[in-house]
């Protein structure tokens, strides 16, 4: 991102996106609980985080996002069931809202698994050369067909001991998802929105605080 803070703390729309992506889930009646996962130094929290009955922060952040939340979910145990359903939702996605929860709540919430908001693609795939000469130079070597593929987004939605378990017997996975999957089991797929975008380079900035600026005139039901 090139910034000078965690990207977490950076402001869109007049809050942190830490904030925002907070906020969507405590605007939702079904949310019983948010739990916050940060590094054991983090010293912005306190000041971009607004104090909230139903908000707690966790300073048990860990190297990579699956030890993070394995961490978060130990962390839960003393007020978790294990059979509570847990979203696990992504800092850098401010551009989530109550009625993409909804969706993902309405659509997972009598599975068996659970499941993730996801995005069908939409664009024709094309699949990188590797050049070991040249790495500037980008040749394709084929194009994949794309029925059939999805990009994960979070809220992603498990039973709390399921994730645990999952998430401790594979733990190099880059979404909750993967490690339900490595378990033979099937996470359900609920189409998402592309305003709830991860953050990741500098230009996405501006382009989700437009999202949160206009976000009455998306019709996500
Ligand atoms: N050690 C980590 C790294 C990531 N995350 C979570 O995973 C999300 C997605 O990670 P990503 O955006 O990839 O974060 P980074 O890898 O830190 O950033 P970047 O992609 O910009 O390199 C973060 O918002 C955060 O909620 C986490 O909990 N613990
Ligand atoms: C979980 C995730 O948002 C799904 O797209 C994504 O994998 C997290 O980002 P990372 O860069 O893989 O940590």
């Amino acid at each position: 991102m090139m910034a000078d803070c965690p990207k977490q703390y950076l402001q869109i729309a007049g809050q942190s996106i830490l904030q925002h992506s907070v906020n969507a889930f405590l605007q939702h009646d079904q949310i019983h609980h948010v739990f916050v996962v940060v590094s054991r130094d983090d010293a912005y929290v306190a000041q971009e985080l607004q104090a909230d009955p139903r908000l707690n922060v966790l300073f048990c952040g860990g190297a990579t996002r699956s030890e993070s939340v394995t961490n978060g979910l130990l962390a839960m145990k003393n007020t978790s069931h294990a059979q509570d359903w847990v979203l696990v939702h992504d800092a850098a996605r401010p551009g989530l809202n109550s009625a993409l929860i909804s969706r993902l709540i309405d659509t997972v919430g009598q599975d068996e698994v659970g499941g993730l908001l996801a995005l069908p693609v939409v664009d024709t795939v094309k699949f990188q050369a590797p050049n070991l000469e040249n790495k500037s130079e980008k040749n394709i070597v084929s194009t994949i067909p794309r029925a059939g593929l999805w990009l994960a987004q979070t809220p992603q939605m498990f039973r709390h001991a399921q994730l645990l378990a999952a998430l401790n017997s594979c733990k190099e996975v880059t979404d909750e998802a993967s490690a339900i999957e490595a378990c033979g089991l099937m996470p359900k797929l609920v189409e998402g929105h592309w305003c709830n975008t991860k953050i990741t380079r500098p230009d996405d900035l501006a382009l989700v605080e437009t999202c949160l600026i206009n976000k009455h005139q998306f019709k996500i039901k």
